[in-house]
């Protein structure tokens, strides 16, 4: 699998975004909004509350109703049957089950997807839990809990793995190793989307997306936007980004 994915072009889009429009509420959300993410690449989607972050995501898991444009994960329509096992969706509430243990929770995930069971104890073990493979979830620790979710979206080797502010609450050592292990997943082909308040989480990004009210304010490396802010942190960036003017 990992070697198939190594093969297709390193180039190609892996999620296309394209006029993307979205009415929530009876208010447009999203406005034309078009988005490529090439393969392999790790993105962050930041913006303030409300910006349509969320809404965005639920469209590239195909769990939004859309008004217009596409969505499409490795040429797929988002929410057709393949897409489905194609995204792995970490949120922030834990997703896995804590009557579990770490082995029967990962191995409940690749059941959902037909993983092969080899699959299980290599996820554990790449997400660093091979110690509690035979402890009960619900008795995981904080960071703990964050890798079994993880594993849990990883069994069935997603082409796109969709975080929701995945270090939250995580000491630094184990920011440091979730992000080793994120970035281990991309070099293997996985492509990944972090979103995210949190600037330490920004920083470790490919490439950030800023969006606000359903517009995309900005697009690029972190030393692109700092440039293009006039500012020299991403907290700046992400303030002078938030209170812009309208153009
Ligand atoms: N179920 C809903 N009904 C009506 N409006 C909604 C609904 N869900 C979201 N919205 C609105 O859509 C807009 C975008 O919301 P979204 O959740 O995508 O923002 P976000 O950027 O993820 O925000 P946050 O960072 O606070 O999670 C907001 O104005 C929100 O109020």
């Amino acid at each position: 699998m990992i070697h198939q994915m190594e093969n297709k072009s390193a180039e190609a889009p892996v999620i296309v975004v394209d006029r993307l429009r979205v009415v929530r509420g009876g208010r447009e959300v999203l406005h034309d909004l078009s988005l490529e993410i090439p393969r392999g690449s790790i993105v962050g989607l930041l913006g303030p509350s409300g910006a349509g972050k969320s809404t965005l995501i639920r469209a590239i898991v195909g769990a939004q109703i859309t008004q217009g444009g596409t969505v499409t994960v490795a040429g797929h329509a988002a929410g057709s049957a393949p897409v489905r096992a194609l995204v792995g969706y970490v949120t922030q509430a834990p997703s896995i089950y804590p009557d579990l243990t770490v082995r029967e929770n990962v191995a409940y995930f690749a059941s959902l997807v037909d993983a092969p069971p080899e699959t299980v104890t290599h996820t554990i073990h790449a997400v660093g839990l091979a110690d509690q493979t035979d402890q009960l979830a619900g008795t995981l620790s904080g960071g703990q809990l964050t890798r079994a979710s993880l594993a849990a979206a990883l069994v069935g080797r997603p082409e796109v793995l969709i975080l929701d502010e995945p270090t939250v609450g995580l000491d630094p050592a184990i920011r440091n190793e979730l992000w080793a292990l994120l970035r281990r997943f991309a070099h293997a082909g996985t492509t990944i989307l972090v979103s995210s308040h949190v600037m330490d989480e920004a920083v470790r990004c490919d490439r950030l997306v800023f969006i606000r009210d359903g517009k995309i304010l900005a697009d690029g490396t972190l030393a692109h936007i700092l440039a293009s802010t006039g500012t020299d942190d991403a907290e700046a960036a992400f303030l002078a980004l938030a209170t812009r003017r309208a153009s």
